[in-house]
């Protein structure tokens, strides 16, 4: 490393000290500074193997906002850094939450002298080997053909992809059901990419999250004066699409009023932009995707679907099976996310243990394969060995068998239950009912307001 060269930027004199004494002794030249201001200035005037750079700058303060805006700020100017980040010990999850946001590795203070100059080593070897590869002009092109690619892991997901692989060239209506996580989403992308649509727009609009207001000019458009912040005309996601896909995902949130003017559009094959009187043809292919009974009325969904939007939407329907229902697809599924994952972030972890992997096909899985996509990306962040334990994992073992019918409404029971218990175990400590629970502070927050807890 006698080629390289830190910059260490910390608002406590003796943190930059200590950590150049040791660091000098190893590296070609270590740069120390206690405010964080002069990081544009020192970044565009030097080139930095790393960067050291403390999450609080106000003493008192841990919520460490502050780092993330500088370590934005640093990528900005320079999207290849390697920035590594001091956070206070016991704080793991802000950890992830660093690397997720594209900080290359982290180091809890007080540090240990040779786990931080290992951590060192790793970042500057990358960048350099980083920079090296950057010469290769065939990088970019590699990178941007192994992007466009959907790849679906699984062989429980087999026949599912047969019958993808049947209908994508038609231009059949799908309808894909499934519990939230089970890769509706996925295969709505696949069934594009592999029809002859695949050069023309993909484009997926979340229709549960739109309000009544909003419905009807995201998806038809408006015309300038329409209501009072449209500004200038604006084609919506049906024309957006026209030639490709649209992927209507949560249709089952639907009220009556929008899917009636839904199935106006489907049988006409044209849009009105609101505030306008011309229709304009759309040639789109429509792929809806739920993760509930349209058959059934539950309380979320008092009204049931029109029965006519339902024949116009499913004329094939595909069922995606929850995770519990298909362990064998747990290690394929494990093992690619963990091999993605350690790529992505850096990390030398190459397996998983046999006792993990038991308990994993034990487990239910309510938020499927999310969940454990989720659960994997933050176990190879913070996972000290080359292979995934058991105690890398928290499991929720008190989660009970959900019947199938409801089952949003159990699940968010049980969210609830679970968060109830944590808290009172933790007697409220947010940082470790959130650690227990595997969830961001903000994650948690979120759910006590959504509660009222
Ligand atoms: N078989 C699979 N192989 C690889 N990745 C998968 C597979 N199934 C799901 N995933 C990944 O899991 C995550 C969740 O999948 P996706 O968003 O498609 O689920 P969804 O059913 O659309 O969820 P929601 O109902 O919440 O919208 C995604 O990151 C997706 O890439």
């Amino acid at each position: 490393m006698q080629d390289a060269k830190l910059l260490i930027v910390d608002d406590d004199p003796d943190v930059l000290l200590a950590a150049r004494l040791l660091l000098k002794r190893h590296v070609g030249a270590v740069d120390i500074e206690k405010n964080p201001e002069k990081l544009p200035f020192l970044l565009n005037n030097n080139r930095y193997d790393a960067i050291v750079l403390d999450m609080n700058f106000q003493r008192d303060v841990s919520s460490g906002r502050e780092g993330f805006a500088w370590l934005d700020r640093i990528l900005d100017i320079d999207p290849k850094a390697r920035v590594i980040l001091f956070t206070a010990y016991g704080d793991v999850e802000m950890a992830v939450r660093a690397i997720k946001a594209g900080a290359a590795d982290f180091v809890l203070k007080p540090w240990q002298n040779d786990k931080f100059l290992e951590t060192i080593r790793g970042a500057v070897t990358r960048k350099q080997e980083s920079d090296e590869t950057d010469k290769s002009p065939d990088d970019k092109q590699r990178l941007k053909r192994s992007a466009g690619s959907v790849s679906i892991i699984g062989s429980a997901m087999r026949s599912v992809l047969e019958t993808v692989e049947r209908v994508a060239p038609t231009d059949a209506n799908i309808l894909i059901l499934g519990e939230n996580g089970t890769g509706k989403d996925l295969i709505a992308r696949a069934m594009h990419e592999q029809s002859n649509r695949r050069d023309k727009p993909f484009v997926s609009v979340d229709v549960g999250a739109l309000t009544e207001s909003l419905f009807e000019s995201e998806l038809f458009g408006h015309v300038k004066g329409a209501f009072t912040d449209a500004r200038d005309d604006r084609a919506g996601r049906f024309e957006e699409a026209n030639g490709g896909t649209i992927f209507l995902d949560e249709i089952g949130n639907l009220t009556p009023a929008q899917q009636a003017k839904l199935l106006t559009v489907l049988q006409q094959r044209q849009v009105t932009r609101v505030g306008s009187n011309k229709a304009r043809p759309v040639d789109v292919r429509l792929i809806c995707a739920t993760n509930a009974n349209l058959n059934e009325q539950s309380p979320d969904r008092p009204v049931r679907f029109r029965q006519d939007l339902l024949y116009r939407i499913n004329t094939i329907e595909l069922h995606l099976p929850p995770l519990r229902e298909r362990p064998t697809d747990i290690g394929p599924l494990a093992d690619y996310f963990l091999k993605k994952y350690a790529k992505q972030y850096n990390r030398p972890v190459t397996s998983l243990s046999p006792a993990l992997l038991a308990e994993m096909k034990q487990y239910r899985w309510p938020g499927n394969v999310r969940e454990l996509q989720h659960a994997i990306e933050r176990a190879v962040i913070l996972a000290q060995g080359t292979t995934l334990e058991l105690t890398d994992f928290i499991f929720r073992k008190d989660v009970p068998a959900a019947s199938p019918v409801n089952e949003t409404l159990q699940l968010e029971d049980m969210e609830r239950q679970l968060i109830q218990q944590a808290m009172q175990k933790h007697r409220g400590s947010i940082t470790d009912v959130a650690r227990e629970l595997g969830l961001s502070r903000q994650a948690l927050y979120r759910r006590l307001e959504k509660f009222g807890l």
